[in-house]
């Protein structure tokens, strides 16, 4: 390929398109001059140094994209500069040498890799006279050797310049020459110019593989989304290399240059050529609509770009909201509020930060990708210009340890018994000491207030896994009211993603739950359904006996709830009663994305089973091979379910609410699961169409321990835990009445060494810094907290924990005294474990008996019970002004 030599800036228009047309050939070579001017390379750009250039400076540049540095060899050996080839790193370094003789003395004598050598062939240049290029280019294999012609640019002697350039590369051998020996103007040879296309098409070496002739073209866009094929010939090549548009050639219409009628036209970006040199690669910057006939952007896909051009899209959707800012658009607000853009930036980057399934990382990575591509777009930086730092950084030649800007080195945490919690602006979030005493300075407050319900920063390994510490004294009121709100829950976005799949399942049923399970859980069905009777692989005994005890307690528990109906003359002859009857069909959701859970299966079926509904269906994600765990099977048999529906989240709600094929229509959905399985029962809710309720809204798992002095840290820690494994955003919470220093410094220390010991440390890392610890003066206090944050879980853990139970107002469930561990209520006590999350305690009981119940009321009246309401009962619909009401009681007692 020709190599243009280029040492200073363009003056004129023609200069100006020999320099773009430069570009896109792959390599070109620039003066020191040149290269110290640009502060970032293109691809594909060598620069031209003396031997005594400032060495620090080649490194900058090669840092920043250049991809060569280029030296005379005769100035390196004359300088007697022995430590030369230590500055530069090989597989950067080019040399240039005098003749064929130098470069091939080099070759023999040196053990020197070089990346490129330029042999300087001074004269016009003869190939088949010079042995000595023919044996150096079969010498060096991995060396790009390039000659540099100093054309003869006498008339006749163009012509044989053309040849040596073919020559040339016959022999794999590129060629440079200065850019100002070339023209693209058609009197080239009169200016005593080389034409620019002559020379490109000499020097690249292509041949047809076809009968026709034609190279077969691939075009793709700068992010390498592939338009479509084409065919080009010498002629069509010339033209796109000299317009620098795309110009093809059209197998039926001769000489095709894309766009000129319809303003689909392409600017040239790149040219290159295919390993076996059969192939062209254009990449070009396709105006809009597109390559394809149809008026599609690629020829491969009826959606524009189909899924290989999503960032593509997005970068071109970004442009559009600039350039024409539809009113309302999100995406425009961003553009003109630069304080909330950077806000959204910083808040993604801390929920990627946080995210721990792959699931979870690359939603969040989504995020931030889109708000950083926003700042970028409405700057004026394309994705290409970034993809092109990505490229430069990737050359770098000096890397930088790569140590995060932010305080969390293990040693300032070990010398400080602080966290510093900095973030990346350098701004305070919050100091933590944990031995010391607490406080939070005034000009700290301000950035406490937006932090303290949302710190996201893991903690690192190796670094004490410890909560945020305060003391009631030190906040304010609404810092504390800070403290008892949950993280926000992003309901927009997760709509948008659950949406579709309700619909999608409401319109292909089975065959989309098929497609889902597939693409979320990675399981392909045969069937949907288990029907009963359940084949149950045999369980462990230790296994069985223990559901078996747990089923008991629970089934007691909660049959005894089963309430009689009531009765009651209201007055005489009026008599009111209510009573219970079950739900008929039920749907009950058992989680399995992170683990396995046949407790929940248990808290939900018992009831379901208790309250006497006809039908209960069980939901839950199938495992990696497509089965249901043999525990939940067990408790589906002793439940005595009717089925068991192989699938989880959005479409498993769906397909219980609406029906399909094989899974049964239910009356009511109950159970805990992700933000999709809760986003998806608050949508079927309320579709009247699916005539479905649910339970409750569920969040992340929660607790709260109320300890005094005389609890047992140990016991304390292990309590917090035990919910701060569920998940990254668990949140557990210390509220302590009179703990001394030394007490709480006990309880963060065995919070950390337990939780160094638990197989999910890596979630505890991410849930415990999102947890916190405050102190209070008294128990009234502590139970006014509680009451605020309305804590899923409430533990006692208190001198006489039996006198607080009166003064708990909200809690999903009460745990009293220091031998009633939570885990007890998760799976075996008899209690159940289905409970409101997300302070929505306040408002929602747990999953009881009576969950699956509704109750009836009904009523008798005896004539003289009708005579003595009568009066009443006319006189309020009088007030109302509801005639036919009055009239019904009246038709009756007239004639009395
Ligand atoms: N409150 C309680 O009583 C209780 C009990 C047990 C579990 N939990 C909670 O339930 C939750 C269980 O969550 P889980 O994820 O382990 O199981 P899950 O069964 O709720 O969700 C798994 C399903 O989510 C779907 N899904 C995953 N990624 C998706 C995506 N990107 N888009 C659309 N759908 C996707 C998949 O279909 C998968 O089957 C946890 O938060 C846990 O704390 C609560
Ligand atoms: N603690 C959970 C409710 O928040 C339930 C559970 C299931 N398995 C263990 N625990």
């Amino acid at each position: 390929m020709i190599i243009p030599i280029i040492s200073e800036l363009p003056s004129s228009p023609e200069a100006h398109r020999l320099l773009s047309a430069s570009k896109t050939l792959p390599l070109r070579i620039y003066s020191q001059q040149l290269c110290s001017k640009q502060s970032s390379f293109d691809s594909g750009s060598i620069g031209l140094f003396p031997s005594n250039a400032n060495f620090s400076e080649i490194h900058k540049m090669l840092n920043s994209g250049l991809d060569y540095a280029l030296f005379e060899h005769s100035e390196i050996e004359s300088a007697k500069n022995d430590q030369f080839y230590e500055k530069i790193p090989a597989s950067r370094l080019g040399l240039i040498f005098n003749n064929c003789k130098l470069l091939s003395q080099f070759l023999d004598s040196n053990d020197q890799d070089l990346a490129v050598s330029i042999v300087k062939l001074n004269t016009i240049y003869y190939p088949e006279l010079d042995m000595d290029l023919k044996s150096i280019s079969q010498k060096a294999k991995n060396l790009r050797i390039i000659a540099e012609l100093s054309f003869d640019t006498s008339e006749n002697s163009l012509e044989l310049s053309l040849q040596s350039i073919q020559a040339l590369t016959n022999l794999g051998i590129d060629v440079c020459s200065d850019i100002n020996n070339f023209s693209f103007e058609d009197t080239a040879s009169s200016l005593n110019k080389l034409s620019y296309a002559d020379s490109f098409i000499s020097s690249c070496g292509i041949q047809s593989d076809r009968t026709d002739g034609l190279y077969t073209t691939v075009v793709t866009d700068q992010m390498g989304v592939c338009l479509g094929l084409a065919y080009s010939n010498n002629e069509s090549l010339k033209q796109a290399f000299s317009l620098q548009q795309g110009v093809y050639w059209s197998r039926k219409r001769g000489l095709w240059h894309k766009g000129l009628t319809s303003g689909a036209t392409q600017e040239l970006l790149g040219l290159k050529l295919d390993c076996d040199k059969d192939t062209l690669f254009f990449t070009v910057n396709q105006k809009s609509p597109g390559f394809c006939h149809n008026d599609t952007y690629t020829c491969f896909d009826s959606t524009e770009f189909g899924n290989n051009g999503v960032l593509s899209r997005l970068g071109a959707v970004l442009s559009e909201r600039k350039e024409n800012p539809p009113p309302g658009s999100y995406t425009s607000r961003l553009f003109n509020d630069t304080a909330l853009l950077n806000d959204k930036i910083m808040e993604e980057a801390e929920e990627l930060c946080s995210a721990v399934t792959p699931d979870e990382i690359a939603w969040e990575a989504a995020d931030l990708l889109y708000f950083m591509l926003t700042k970028a777009t409405a700057n004026g930086v394309s994705i290409s210009d970034i993809e092109k730092n990505l490229l430069i950084k990737s050359k770098k030649i000096v890397r930088r340890p790569g140590n995060s800007k932010r305080k969390l080195g293990p040693e300032e945490s070990e010398s400080s018994k602080n966290i510093d919690l900095t973030d990346e602006n350098g701004s305070k979030q919050a100091k933590i000491s944990p031995d010391s005493e607490k406080s939070i300075s005034e000009s700290q407050s301000d950035n406490l207030i937006t932090s303290l319900s949302h710190v996201k920063v893991p903690t690192p390994e190796g670094m004490k896994i410890e909560m945020r510490s305060f003391d009631k004294n030190n906040l304010s009121k609404e810092e504390i009211n800070q403290l008892l709100q949950r993280p926000i829950i992003k309901a927009d976005e997760i709509i948008d993603i659950v949406k579709p799949i309700i619909d999608q399942v409401k319109l292909h049923g089975d065959s989309a739950i098929k497609e889902l399970t597939s693409k979320f859980d990675k399981v392909d069905l045969d069937s949907v359904v288990l029907t009963a009777p359940f084949t149950i692989p045999k369980l462990n005994e230790n296994v069985k006996n223990s559901i078996d005890l747990a089923y008991n307690n629970i089934r007691k528990f909660h049959e005894a709830q089963l309430t009689d109906p009531i009765t009651i003359e209201t007055m005489p002859g009026v008599t009111c009663s209510r009573f219970s009857r079950p739900i008929e069909r039920v749907g009950i959701y058992v989680p399995g994305g992170t683990a396995v859970l046949p407790s929940t299966a248990l808290m939900l079926g018992i009831p379901a089973q208790v309250a006497g509904c006809s039908k209960i269906v069980l939901a839950t994600p199938p495992a990696k091979d497509g089965s249901i765990a043999p525990e939940v099977l067990y408790v589906a048999h002793l439940i005595q379910a009717h089925s068991v529906v192989m699938a989880g989240g959005a479409q498993a709600i769906a397909a219980m609410a609406y029906g399909t094929e094989t899974v049964s229509k239910v009356d009511k959905i109950l159970g805990p699961g992700n933000q999709f399985v809760t986003c998806a029962k608050m949508i079927v809710q309320n579709d009247i169409m699916a005539m479905v309720s649910i339970d409750m809204p569920a969040g992340p798992s929660e607790l709260l321990v109320i300890a005094d002095m005389t609890c047992e840290p140990s016991y304390v820690a292990s309590d917090l835990l035990s919910q701060a494994e569920h998940g990254p955003d668990s949140q557990v919470v210390l509220v302590g009445v009179n703990l001394t220093n030394e007490m709480q410094a006990e309880i963060s220390k065995q919070l950390d060494e337990q939780a160094n010991k638990l197989p999910r440390v890596g979630i505890i890392r991410h849930s415990i810094p999102k947890s916190f610890s405050i102190q209070f003066d008294n128990y009234e206090e502590a139970m006014e907290f509680s009451n605020n944050y309305a804590p899923e879980h409430l533990i006692l853990q208190t001198a006489e924990p039996d006198s607080l139970v009166p003064k708990v107002l909200n809690a999903g469930s009460v745990f009293v005294g220091k031998y009633s561990c939570e885990s007890c209520g998760d799976y075996a006590s008899g209690t159940n474990h289905t409970l409101p999350t997300y302070g929505f305690a306040r408002m929602y009981s747990g999953v009881n008996t009576s969950s699956f119940q509704k109750h009836i009321t009904s009523q008798k009246l005896s004539k003289e019970g009708l005579q003595s309401i009568s009066n009443a009962v006319m006189t309020l619909a009088e007030v109302e002004g509801l005639d036919a009401h009055r009239n019904a009681v009246y038709i009756r007692v007239k004639d009395n």
